[in-house]
């Protein structure tokens, strides 16, 4: 967490409609940290996104999309891999962007499928809020064993893999 996912997501995605293509962005319908709809980042940049419960529903907007963006992927349904397979396929760009570990540094929900069928695939890294190097882990500080928990910096500490496992 915090390593510039969804910047580089709404980075992506103003450049697509600068070059005036069709963007369609979407994220899970409960991910309302910041906002309702809108994709935010930490530092508040934000893009209008389409809130959807179920990946499937990404099928049935606009034929003329010319590129799909997708946020906060570790949240979707196992059918997310599977839905870009067909809309890549039919020649649409597809950008993804999600948490690949979760707070147990285990692969989190669709993600490690996601990144085993990307033509691409760019990690970012937060800074260790513990001792300053790149991190790669998101330390969760508050008590609770849930896979899915929303959170910002109340509950989670982005860290490096040596103070990931010190757990401390
Ligand atoms: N420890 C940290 N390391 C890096 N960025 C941080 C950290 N804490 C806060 N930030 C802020 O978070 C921003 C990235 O936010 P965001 O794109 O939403 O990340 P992600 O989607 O990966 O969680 C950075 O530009 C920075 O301003
Ligand atoms: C590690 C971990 C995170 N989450 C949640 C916490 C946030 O709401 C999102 C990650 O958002 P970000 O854009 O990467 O900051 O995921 C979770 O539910 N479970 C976890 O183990
Ligand atoms: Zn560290």
């Amino acid at each position: 967490m915090f390593s510039g996912k969804t910047e580089e997501l709404i980075r992506r995605l103003r450049r697509a409609k600068i070059a005036k293509l069709n963007v369609e962005i979407f994220k899970p319908k409960t991910e309302i940290r910041y906002h309702e709809s809108d994709v935010v980042s930490h530092d508040f940049t934000s893009m209008p996104s389409t809130p959807i419960d179920n990946s499937s529903s990404i099928l049935l907007f606009g034929s003329n999309t010319e590129v799909v963006g997708i946020d906060e992927a570790q949240f979707f349904d196992d059918g997310l891999p599977e839905v870009c397979v067909i809309l890549a396929n039919k020649g649409i760009r597809v950008i993804v962007a999600g948490l690949d570990m979760d707070f147990q540094g285990k692969p989190f929900g669709p993600m490690p499928a996601l990144m085993a069928i990307a033509e691409d695939v760019t990690k970012v890294h937060a800074i260790c809020a513990q001792c300053g190097a790149p991190a790669t882990y998101s330390y969760r500080t508050v008590a609770n064993d849930e896979t899915f928990y929303l959170g910002e910096k109340e509950s989670y500490e982005p860290r490096c893999r040596a103070c990931f496992v010190r757990k401390e």
